[in-house]
């Protein structure tokens, strides 16, 4: 029997994300997400679309990634998909932060698991667990080829006037103090699958892609390859997200250290997780923000408030990305917020008729989950929405990498 499955872990902080892929035509078999990793409610939620599609929700306490991942392992064994099928041909594991040292997805072996740790600094959300995600998989099936692909990867092609910040060039050089930038994966899936949209070949078109999650980024993707994005040595730079500040005044630290008397700890969790949407308004979730705007009254207030500083930054990014790239042929919303938010796109680009760019309020308002354009007919510049598959993108570069290892 041929090995044509890959299982495709994305191990967020407090989550697990998952998803078993046939290969031979990129089917999902199995998709499924843990939540609230060590809290008291972690919930766990898993379809088996191969067998029916009924899904299956679990609550109650999963101590922490290991358990996650085991509980995981046992919903795949009841549906007869379980890791110890000889089926499976390898497990893919997303990996946000992999420095300058990873550009492609890599076979992972002890030397590439103490790399990812080298880089928690840097970070410190997302790296650790998914470092748990490998290990525990590795114990589980360590005859299997396991693959990491890594977020930063993707956006390796900027230029040094982009990636290098304005700072004393030899201490950024030995901390490595760069842009690496991130959700990767995502803006190389998606801005690929815009130029199909538009009936032409990636080298054709340069694309302005916004990932709006509960992290959010832009880059900047000329002819196929990233030539700027807006997150940078971490994944806090850059736009306004659920809980992170994005771009601040870097003296901003300087000045809640010295006159604030806050700790560097402590600078670091209000910015990671105390700031963005949820410091500005109390609501991470955008569709608590629209619903409290809707509901208009004094709860509306500070929800508007939110709104309007992350399409302010928002539209910044698109003006900046725009004179980086000269000529623009599509402007793409993805992820959560962006595959969404009908307000979020409409604000987006709200006045910028000069710059070729507009929504239609029909096709805006439609909610689908196919690659759409939202412009109207005939405008200079698409925009559209493109639902992002990350654990897709995953699985195909995991199993090209085991195919093409076997045929060496
Ligand atoms: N129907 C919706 N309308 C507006 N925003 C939405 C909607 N559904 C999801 N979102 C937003 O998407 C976010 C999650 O996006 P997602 O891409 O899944 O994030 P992540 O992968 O970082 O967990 C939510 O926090 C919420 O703000
Ligand atoms: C890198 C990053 O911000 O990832 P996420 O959006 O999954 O938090
Ligand atoms: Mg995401």
């Amino acid at each position: 029997m041929t090995a044509t499955r890959v299982l495709v872990l994305n191990s967020g902080s407090s989550s697990v994300k998952y998803q078993l892929l046939d290969m031979r035509d990129s089917s999902r078999l199995a998709v499924g997400l843990v939540e609230r990793i060590g809290e008291e409610t972690s919930g766990l939620k898993h379809t088996p679309l191969a067998n029916g599609g009924a899904s299956r929700e679990q609550t109650g306490p999963i101590a922490d990634h290991e358990a996650a991942l085991k509980a995981v392992a046992a919903e795949l064994a009841r549906d007869g998909l379980g890791l110890d099928s000889p089926e499976l041909a390898a497990i893919g594991h997303r990996v946000v932060h992999g420095g300058r040292h990873f550009t492609e997805p890599t076979v992972i072996d002890d030397t590439v698991v103490a790399e990812i740790e080298r880089l928690i600094p840097v970070a410190p959300l997302h790296n650790p667990a998914n470092l748990t995600g490998i290990r525990t998989a590795r114990v589980l099936r360590p005859d299997l080829p396991q693959v990491a692909v890594f977020d930063t990867a993707f956006h390796t092609t900027m230029p040094e006037s982009a990636a290098r910040y304005a700072i004393d060039v030899r201490t950024a050089d030995e901390h490595r103090i760069r842009r690496y930038g991130f959700h990767g994966t995502s803006h190389a899936y998606v801005s690929r699958a815009t130029a199909h949209l538009l009936g032409k070949d990636p080298s054709e078109v340069n694309v302005i892609v916004l990932h709006l999650g509960n992290g959010a980024s832009a880059s900047a993707v000329r002819a196929g390859r990233c030539v700027d994005t807006s997150m940078g040595l971490t994944p806090l730079e850059g736009l306004v997200m659920g809980t992170r500040s994005g771009d601040t005044d870097p003296a901003v630290i300087f000045h809640l250290a010295r006159v604030g008397g806050m700790s560097i700890d402590e600078i670091d969790t209000l910015l990671n997780k105390k700031s963005g949407l949820i410091g500005l308004c109390g609501d991470n979730d955008m569709r608590e923000i629209r619903r409290r705007i809707d509901q208009g009254g004094e709860d509306a207030e500070q929800a508007r408030l939110a709104f309007d500083i992350y399409i302010h930054r928002l539209r910044k990014y698109i003006g900046a990305y725009y004179a980086v790239l000269g000529r623009v042929d599509a402007v793409v919303f993805t992820a959560g917020v962006g595959e969404n938010a009908a307000p979020v796109r409409e604000a987006a680009v709200a006045g910028l008729e000069g710059l070729g760019l507009a929504v239609d309020a029909d096709r805006n308002a439609v909610r689908s989950g196919e690659p759409r354009l939202v412009s109207p007919e005939g405008a200079r510049v698409a925009v559209a929405v493109v639902p992002t598959d990350e654990e897709l993108e995953i699985a195909t570069q995991t199993y090209a990498l085991v195919e093409s290892g076997k045929s060496e």
